[in-house]
């Protein structure tokens, strides 16, 4: 493989996936020379994370405020596009990627590199990184080093360094300490106690505890106090807030009280959450749901503020574990007991006055309940997704082991169209399965994305690379790849809208000119006198799906139940799979039947719905194998 064509691969990778995934994949390459010319970003709650396992006192420093997708791999977010990072370059504090403890840089040498081009005020590095961070005067010092070392190689054949502007997530300087005491002589508590585990105040609206919610058409007389809006004013101009806050919850935590994991609810409020720590020092934890399930205690000192923003505000939860002390590192480096005192926390937050469009859709009430209104008003009840859920994704799942045993041969003329791609083209095989188009062409890179996590695991073991994702979105960049195939996945879509939809998403995929090959089920299995394999008797062994559900109870299905080996009597049916006994699931006693939904496309109809998506133009369209084939090419700049 060239460096050209490693550098290729990368930079596909790169803006799939985070650099902690990256570095995962490419341990044995040598990377740093690989990313030369590459632009490594590192998301905002990655960078939490590396810094955290090492230092739990300084790991929320500092957080780089990318627009953002999510990484398919670990879910993390990454950020989106080009201009998007350059609008962002005017930071004065700057990564080093590739430069750290665990690299055998020091404090001087990095700050040796920089000197010749503006002083740096400090560098921090990070016990058992391998990268460390530079904080200069001003934005201007920062970006003529960051042009001066970027990539660039070093003298006597020293690797290039690659830098990221980042931004600091925590102020620790927002208020002096008469500052602060003359706000906590400003709040006044009830003497009754309005929580159990702790005090509040609301300012500006009350947020409501059992809705976790606020109603924007009841503000509170006084609005936000005057001492808060002096802070808010400091936070904008430090360039730390984007929008004034009109909200403030104010928090009264005696030691040994805290606050139960939670996200602010998504509908509620907007972009940024800012906690100002008053009192007392204590510790945050943030944590990623399941399955990741990391977890990040980032210290709040007192008379600090917080900014969370991208993931942090929405993704991960953050609490107070109810303690009395918390561990912390002294100034050097040794862990010890810090004892709680009573901390007041002034929450402030901007009320949300539109639809949240936080990339975490999963997560997002505001956008769930968005979507559960369209299709109320468009007289759809879900049963698509419901039925694609039951009757392929979660059978694909179940099936995933017999399934895979019974996949090995490629069909040749998809092994053909592999073969026949030039080296150094990216391929995408979408709907992967197990794996058996990838690895056939040994001058390309390959990247299989199925949405059965257990057919992509048996893939990855085959050595291939394989991201679990299913094809509305496609979880890859725009104009990516060279070519796709889709072979046998399309016919699992419930309606022509998610059909054309795919073909749509892998035309974005493709690049002007790029190829794909796309194979469905036909409807009509017989060719003038030719029947398809399919039709044949006494092919057991091809598929196991030979025979209706035996005895099952087909009464209670959604669709009519197709008999294996017969010609089809409708488009859309539901195809049995027998498990095999000592499958998975199959338990060596008796049979289990799964079925799975088909789409089994007429004559045309596959070609027009590539007519439909647009930007495609058919090259060639073939019946092979009791398929319906294609091979499209994307059009030449589609504006
Ligand atoms: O006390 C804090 O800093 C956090 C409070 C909080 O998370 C909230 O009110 O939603
Ligand atoms: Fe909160
Ligand atoms: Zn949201």
């Amino acid at each position: 493989m060239s460096d050209w064509h490693k550098l290729k691969l990368v930079k596909i990778l790169v803006s799939w996936q985070c650099f902690g995934c990256i570095l995962h994949k490419f341990d044995k390459l040598k990377w740093q020379a690989i990313l030369k010319n590459t632009t490594v970003r590192l998301c905002q709650m990655e960078l939490l994370l590396m810094l955290c396992f090492s230092s739990p006192v300084r790991c929320a420093e500092f957080a780089i405020p990318f627009q953002t997708n999510t990484c398919p791999t670990c879910r993390l977010e990454l950020p989106t596009d080009d201009e998007a990072y350059e609008a962002q370059r005017k930071y004065k504090i700057v990564v080093v990627c590739n430069s750290g403890l665990t690299t055998g840089a020091s404090r001087e040498s990095i700050l040796e590199k920089c000197l010749p081009y503006a002083p740096a005020s400090s560098v921090h590095m990070v016990p058992g990184r391998q990268f460390c961070f530079i904080q200069f005067a001003d934005k201007e010092a920062a970006q003529q080093v960051m042009q001066a070392l970027d990539g660039v190689d070093g003298q006597n054949g020293e690797p290039p360094l690659y830098l990221a502007y980042a931004e600091r997530a925590l102020i620790t300087d927002l208020l002096s300490a008469e500052e602060e005491e003359l706000i906590l002589g400003q709040l006044h508590w009830p003497a009754d106690g309005s929580m159990k585990h702790r005090q509040v105040l609301h300012f500006g609206y009350e947020f409501d505890y059992g809705t976790n919610n606020v109603d924007p058409s009841r503000p509170l007389a006084g609005g936000l106090p005057g001492w808060v809006e002096l802070l808010v004013t400091r936070l904008m101009d430090g360039g730390h807030l984007v929008e004034r806050p009109d909200q403030m919850t104010v928090n009264h935590y005696l030691p040994g009280q805290g606050i139960p994991a939670h996200v602010d609810t998504h509908s509620a409020f907007t972009d940024q959450l800012v906690s100002i720590s008053l009192g007392s020092d204590t510790t945050m934890e943030f944590c990623r749901p399941p399955p990741h399930g990391a977890t990040v205690a980032v210290r709040l000192p007192r008379r600090s503020a917080l900014v969370m923003d991208g993931e942090a505000r929405y993704l991960w939860t953050h609490c107070i574990v109810p303690r009395h002390s918390d561990i912390t590192l002294t100034s050097d480096g040794e862990l010890t007991l810090t004892r709680r005192g009573t901390r007041v926390s002034l929450t402030l937050r901007r009320l949300r006055r539109d639809v949240c469009r936080c990339r975490f859709p999963q997560q997002c009430d505001s956008q769930q309940q968005r979507r559960a209104e369209e299709k109320r008003s468009n007289g759809e009840t879900g049963i698509t997704e419901q039925l694609e859920r039951t009757y392929v994704a979660n059978v694909y799942e179940q099936i995933a082991d017999h399934f895979s045993c019974t996949r090995h041969k490629p069909w040749p003329r998809v092994e053909r169209f592999v073969r026949g791609l030039p080296p150094g083209s990216v391929l995408l095989d979408v709907g992967c399965g197990n794996g058996k188009y990838l690895g056939l062409n040994p001058h390309t890179f390959e990247v299989g994305v199925d949405q059965s996590s257990r057919l992509c695991s048996i893939g990855g073991g085959r050595g291939h690379q394989t991201v679990t994702a299913g094809c509305l979105p496609l979880p890859v960049r725009s104009a990516a790849c060279d070519a796709v195939i889709c072979i046998a996945v399309l016919h699992h879509l419930a309606t022509r809208e998610r059909r054309v939809a795919a073909l749509a998403e892998i035309g974005r995929a493709l690049r002007a000119g790029g190829r794909a090959l796309i194979y469905v089920w036909a409807l009509e299995q017989r060719q003038g006198t030719r029947a398809a394999g399919y039709l044949k008797p006494g092919r057991q062994q091809r598929v196991t799906e030979t025979e209706t559900a035996a005895g099952a109870d087909t009464a209670e299905l959604p669709l009519p139940v197709h008999t294996n080996r017969t010609e089809f009597k409708q488009q859309d049916m539901l195809v049995p799979w027998k498990l095999r006994p000592g499958g998975r699931g199959g338990g060596g006693g008796g049979e289990e039947v799964h079925h799975r939904f088909y789409h089994v496309y007429r004559s045309g109809e596959l070609e027009e719905d590539v007519k439909i998506a647009g930007g495609l133009s058919v090259l060639e369209s073939y019946h092979d194998q009791g398929n319906w084939c294609v091979m499209l090419q994307k059009d030449e700049d589609v504006a």
